[in-house]
């Protein structure tokens, strides 16, 4: 039953304790008595009550002893344990890592207790290294006052962050909440890990259902160039095959069949209401092609033309590092012979990531739209707050603006590329900073302003065209790579999506970010990145325990800025590349759950729609016939060693399964230089 007072879920060794949750938004005592135990299974109140509670009361906060002797100060050289890699960490905003509370204006939507973390809170490093105001101050922010508690009768719960992208914020939740940081990335006994960089440790000692750790292991697959292109085109290859083959219908592919998405709503564009079904890529991508694959860059060398400039970018890199445009043919030349001389470089056949091959041209959009003639992008983002079920969500972010005017013939990439990294570089950085970042709603009152009656838009159309837009684009994205990611109670990402608007109003996905640049050091990102980090930890620990108790999602208590985009809980799952463990661990399903008929009935917003697969595991993802004669599909999501090209897997399904690997590849790091 979902409301069951008590639940049990399996556990993978075997269990040595066994004790009862209380009640729902009880907090567990120390000593209770102990339930019947049932073989082979450990309670909910086995993980440590602030996991396994409602969401609702926080632990009750105190002073917790310091950290154990061998913690390490943030930023060391062993930080999220050996080996490990940036995972594309994106530091739009770099530089300044002291995020200026103020900022954090809103409480955490997750109900917390009366009493308020102490006033001193224990002396750790993590406040000093993030060079931000003492952590009290946020904490203050998000519990809105109380008296202190007594101490806590046990040791943490632990959270560890690594790296300061944002760190002082989710630390100040955290302890907010009564939690203990820790700064050894080894140890295991945490309950929440954000880490800047993925290592392959973090998840193999991962425990689903007990711990909550930031970054899917594979979100590669949207948040690099070359991965998110894969999957794009996997996802359009797909459609159009199951349009072919049902004769017309979408509903086999990527769609599913219980609950309408964002997708099916009609939308405006540019500008004027145009019912579509389905995007399509071209749509809203634009034309892209991959380095890595040898075709792929003889169609571009041989498809280009001085008519068009294209944006060579690398893979998996950010703050605008290694890109370069493409105006001549002398440049692409240029490219060409930097690819071919490294073509037959075993190095770099081993090495694919570092190649300058690790790379795509993109068509420039040429025509951007202009605020005060400046170019800028739309920072949004993705939320997958949960994965089992998946629950993913939209928020609003901001608006980049280059300092200089925009001129297509200019050779200076800082009126070209939007990043805040490149504005840094201009001695008017400082002094014009403001400027740079604009909210959603100052963007509002300028097209308001400016073009709406010129150009015969409708009102408010940022936060109506465009949010839709954004909101169907990104829904698109996640059915693209949905069936994919990997899929454990307690992983939860938080993505960065960039935006630019052509002057046609048109809007295009430039790409995704993994790690997105939580720095506040402009007045607009002190108003809009607390509140995205508090509401993606509040909706992360409430979906959590909903999904760990087996409770309908909705409502959210935590949900205020976040829109939702999916609810998962239609769907079927645990699924593959998901968790089979998590699948063996779920407890038969109820006769009431196995008279209901095929789980994809139940409506979602039921009680217990939450639901573990029927055995055999229907398939999740529908059996395409037949090989891939996308070219692209060799390599999803990644580019994989140039010898892979080669050896013929290019006729690999777009729809299988993607190399499960994270962290081998991913430790290498992109190049930046130019050809
Ligand atoms: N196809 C394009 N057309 C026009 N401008 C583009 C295009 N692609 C990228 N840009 C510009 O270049 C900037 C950097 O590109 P992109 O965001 O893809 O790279 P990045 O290095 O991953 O940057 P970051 O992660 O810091 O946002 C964008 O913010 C945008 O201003
Ligand atoms: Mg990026
Ligand atoms: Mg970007």
């Amino acid at each position: 039953m979902a409301h069951s007072c008590t639940r049990f879920i399996h556990r993978r060794g075997p269990s040595t304790r066994t004790q009862a949750v209380s009640k729902r938004g009880k907090r567990p005592a120390i000593q209770r008595r102990p339930q019947a135990r049932v073989p082979g299974t450990i309670p909910v109140s086995r993980l440590h009550p602030v996991l396994a509670s409602q969401p609702g009361p926080c632990p009750a906060p105190g002073h917790f002893p310091v950290g154990p002797a061998h913690e390490r100060p943030m930023g060391s050289s062993q930080e999220e344990g050996l080996p490990c890699q940036p995972s594309q960490p994106d530091h739009d905003a770099g530089g300044h890592c002291g995020p200026d509370l103020e900022g954090a204006g809103r409480a955490s939507a997750t109900p917390g207790p009366p009493g308020l973390l102490t006033s001193h809170p224990p002396a750790d490093s993590d406040d000093t290294n993030a060079s931000g105001p003492p952590a009290a101050l946020l904490e203050g922010l998000l519990l809105g006052g109380g008296k202190p508690s007594p101490p806590s009768p046990r040791p943490g719960p632990f959270f560890y962050v690594g790296g300061n992208n944002g760190a002082a914020i989710i630390s100040s939740y955290c302890k907010s909440k009564g939690w203990q940081r820790i700064q050894d990335s080894r140890r295991g006994d945490y309950m929440l890990k954000w880490c800047e960089v993925k290592s392959r440790d973090s998840y193999g000692s991962f425990r689903e259902g007990e711990q909550l750790l930031y970054q899917l292991p594979n979100n590669k697959l949207l948040t690099t160039k070359i991965g998110l292109l894969s999957t794009l085109r996997g996802r359009a290859w797909a459609m159009s095959k199951a349009s072919k083959a049902s004769g017309g219908t979408q509903a086999r592919l990527g769609k599913d069949a219980a609950a309408p998405t964002l997708e099916d709503l009609p939308w405006t564009s540019p500008g004027h209401l145009r019912p579509q079904r389905v995007l399509r890529m071209e749509e809203f991508f634009p034309e892209t092609y991959r380095l890595d694959l040898k075709h792929e860059r003889e169609a571009f060398f041989t498809l280009f033309d001085e008519t068009q400039i294209w944006i060579c970018k690398p893979t998996a890199s950010n703050q605008g590092k290694g890109i370069f445009l493409l105006r001549n043919r002398e440049e692409v030349a240029a490219l060409q012979a930097k690819t071919r001389s490294v073509e037959d470089d075993p190095i770099h056949q081993k090495t694919p990531f570092r190649g300058p091959q690790a790379r795509v041209v993109q068509r420039y959009i040429q025509n951007p739209l202009l605020l005060d003639g400046r170019k800028f992008d739309v920072r949004s983002y993705l939320l997958i707050a949960c994965t089992t079920p998946y629950m993913i969500f939209f928020s609003h972010g901001y608006a980049r603006l280059t300092l200089s005017l925009y001129d297509p013939h200019s050779s200076d990439l800082s009126g070209h590329l939007t990043n805040q990294f490149m504005q840094k570089k201009s001695p008017l950085y400082m002094l014009l900073k403001e400027d740079t970042v604009w909210s959603m709603e100052h963007l509002n009152r300028y097209i308001n302003n400016t073009f709406w009656k010129a150009r015969g838009l409708p009102k408010d159309w940022v936060f109506t065209t465009l949010t839709k837009r954004m909101q169907q684009i990104m829904a698109h994205c996640f059915l693209a790579a949905k069936a994919k990611l990997e899929c454990k109670l307690g992983y939860f990402d938080l993505i960065g999506c960039d935006f630019l608007i052509d002057d046609n109003f048109k809007v295009w996905l430039l790409e995704m970010n993994s790690n997105p640049a939580l720095h506040t050091n402009c007045k607009v990102l002190k108003e809009v990145i607390p509140g995205v980090v508090i509401e993606t930890l509040d909706l992360a620990l409430e979906t959590f325990q909903k999904s760990l108790r087996g409770q309908k999602m909705l409502p959210l208590l935590s949900q205020h800025r976040f829109v939702l985009l999916h609810n998962g809980e239609a769907d079927v799952w645990p699924r593959l590349g998901g968790s089979c463990s998590l699948r063996r661990r779920l407890p038969p399903p109820t006769r009431q759950a196995k008279s209901s008929g095929p789980p994809t009935l139940r409506a979602p917003d039921q009680p217990g729609a939450r639901r573990s697969a029927p055995p055999p595991l229907a398939p999740q993802r529908p059996q395409l016939p037949g090989p891939s004669p996308d070219p692209d599909s060799a390599h999803e999501g990644e580019p994989q060693a140039l010898g892979k090209e080669q050896s013929g897997t290019g006729d690999r399904h777009p729809d299988q399964e993607p190399s499960p690997g994270t962290a081998t590849e991913e430790r290498k790091k992109p190049e930046n230089a130019r050809p």
